[in-house]
């Protein structure tokens, strides 16, 4: 069996940190990450605001992604030995795919691969707050973040929903270990329905 799961959401609410932890704690379980697929810097618009528009789904190579994607689908083993994931030789063994980003729901022809879609959400001053402390391939500039970034969220999110994009909502505040002890019982009741 393969099952594709969704780690989306807003910026700093925790997706890689809950990914890896999936990562850790599933079998024969391999990661896609949006942000490896951003196109290079010369490549990024400049909008009427100024801003360098990272936070635009143009900004991706959604196409890239989906490849890979893809690739994962056809074998999900041969996948994982070329990114040093261990593999169970068992041939009925359960494949999992976990796709992490801000904006994979986003993207049309990847929508209807998820088992499963979760979205973590954190406020507003928590995500700027986290932010601050972080350091991207591109540093943010000064008001990126109240200037593009928050709205941005807030448009493609307002567009998942009005599409009737099913999400499972997590949130981003609790502890690290609860919102991995959550995921990981929804994950494993979801594979022992499947089977
Ligand atoms: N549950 C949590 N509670 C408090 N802080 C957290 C939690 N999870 C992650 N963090 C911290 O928040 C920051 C962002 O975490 P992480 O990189 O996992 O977020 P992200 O959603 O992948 O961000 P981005 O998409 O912008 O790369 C990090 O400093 C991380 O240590
Ligand atoms: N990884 C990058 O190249 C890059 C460059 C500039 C900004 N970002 C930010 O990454 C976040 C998604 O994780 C987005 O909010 C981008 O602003 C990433």
């Amino acid at each position: 069996m393969k099952v594709i799961v969704g780690i989306g959401g807003v910026t700093n609410s925790g997706k890689t940190t809950l990914t890896n932890s999936l990562h850790k704690a599933l079998p024969n379980c391999c990661v896609i990450h949006q942000d490896e697929f951003f196109k290079p810097q010369d490549q990024i618009a400049v909008g009427e605001d100024g801003f360098k528009q990272w936070d635009v789904l143009e900004s991706l190579d959604m196409e890239a992604m989906l490849s890979t994607v893809q690739a994962w689908v056809k074998s999900p083993q041969k996948f994982a030995r070329a990114h040093g994931v261990s593999v169970q030789s068992d041939a009925s063994d359960t494949h999992i795919l976990l796709l992490e980003g801000f904006l994979i729901y986003s993207y049309k022809p990847l929508l209807d691969v998820y088992s499963r879609r979760y979205f973590l959400t954190v406020p507003y001053e928590e995500s700027r707050q986290r932010r601050r402390t972080r350091k991207y391939v591109v540093a943010d500039p000064p008001g990126v973040f109240e200037g593009h970034v928050w709205p941005m969220y807030l448009k493609y999110k307002q567009e998942m929903e009005a599409d009737g994009v099913e999400v499972v909502y997590l949130d981003g505040m609790q502890p690290r270990e609860e919102l991995v002890h959550q995921v990981l019982e929804d994950i494993q009741n979801m594979l022992l329905n499947c089977s």
